[in-house]
């Protein structure tokens, strides 16, 4: 199976190193010539995986059509830009393994439902779960979940991307593993505001687990099942992101628990906190759902500056008495 990348951040580089361990040539797309340069002339990622030497089958191209004859593709740009890098791809037979985690502005739409509207014809799967992109390209044990409603295709991508330390387990419930790595951001943006403002640990293990309820009631009104929410992509990811600075989601919502304005945390950044994008339109589409996500409409407010931290806290707090 001839694997190509489409996007070379942090994730697409890492996710390139672990489909060369095997020896196969690998092509990995990248926006920026400076990124091509560098993988091609250094074996590093300079800009997005600094520090980690990459294998020498990785050539990085700046053209998408030098991704035709790839049997299979791991799409990994965010999720806001999927749809138009999707459009640009070359037509043809390969499967898109979808590495984003978001809810796409506008539409709604889950990364899977976005690739289905742009290439109906695409067999599609997605690997979410707690993947921090630094530790994967340092070898380090990892498990993820690989979702995908074709079982053959699906055991055939794990095979192809399992290694040693790189554990894939198998799932059908494409729409489970997409809603735990969206929802997962945006809690860890609140469990990131509990340390910036130094609330102590019993605030973070409660907002992850009453932030796991809103996702679970999430999930269930999409029709993801419980059992892929409880898993890898979703308390799996949930706890990995909401405990580390090493987490961009995280780090985002300490500086705002630390009293920074998010336009100024966002201004200039050039990696992906997905979390402030996939926020105020998760609340948009559980608020039509009529899912009570209280946590995610929190971190909205912050987000666009309607609350501050101690009217936040003060909402959460003073929600009515009620049974777990
Ligand atoms: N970094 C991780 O540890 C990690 C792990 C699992 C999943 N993810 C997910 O993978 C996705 C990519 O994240 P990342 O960490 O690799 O990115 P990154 O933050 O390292 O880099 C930003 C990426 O966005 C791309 N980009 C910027 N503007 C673009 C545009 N207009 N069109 C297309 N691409 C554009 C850049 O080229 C670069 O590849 C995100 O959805 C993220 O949630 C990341
Ligand atoms: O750095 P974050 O917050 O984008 O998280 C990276 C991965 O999604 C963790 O699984």
């Amino acid at each position: 199976m001839k694997i190509g990348v489409v996007g070379a951040g942090a994730w697409g580089t890492a996710l390139a190193q672990v489909a060369a361990a095997k020896g196969d040539a690998v092509t990995l797309w990248a926006l920026e010539p400076e990124v091509v340069a560098s993988i091609n002339d250094a074996h590093e990622n300079s800009l997005y995986l600094p520090g980690v030497t990459l294998s020498p089958t990785i050539r990085a191209v700046d053209d998408l059509a030098a991704l035709a004859d790839c049997d299979a593709l791991l799409v990994v740009v965010p999720a806001q830009h999927l749809r138009a890098v999707l459009r640009r791809l070359p037509r043809g037979e390969a499967a898109l393994l979808l590495c984003a985690k978001g809810i796409e502005a506008g539409s709604g739409l889950l990364v899977s439902q976005v690739a289905q509207q742009e290439r109906p014809d695409a067999p599609i799967a997605v690997l979410s779960g707690p993947t921090f992109a630094h530790e994967v390209a340092a070898g380090l044990p990892t498990a993820v979940t690989l979702a995908c409603a074709d079982a053959e295709l699906g055991q055939r991508l794990v095979e192809r991307i399992a290694l040693p330390a790189f554990r894939p387990y198998l799932s059908d419930d494409v729409i489970g593993a997409e809603v735990g790595g969206a929802v997962k951001n945006v809690l860890a943006i609140a469990c990131g505001v509990a340390e910036g403002a130094g609330m102590g640990l019993n605030a973070r293990a409660s907002l992850i687990s009453r932030g796991f309820a809103e996702m679970t009631r999430f999930g269930r009104a999409l029709g993801a099942r419980a059992e892929t929410l409880s898993g890898l992509s979703g308390l799996g990811d949930l706890v990995l992101t909401c405990s580390s600075t090493n987490s961009r989601n995280f780090s985002l919502g300490k500086g705002l628990g630390e009293g920074a304005r998010a336009a100024d945390l966002l201004a200039n950044r050039r990696t992906v906190a997905e979390g402030a994008f996939t926020a105020p339109v998760l609340r948009d589409v559980a608020r039509r759902l009529e899912v009570e996500m209280p946590i995610v409409e929190g971190v909205c407010a912050l987000l666009e500056g309607t609350v501050d931290v101690a009217d936040m806290t003060g909402m959460l707090l003073a929600r009515p008495l009620r049974s777990e």
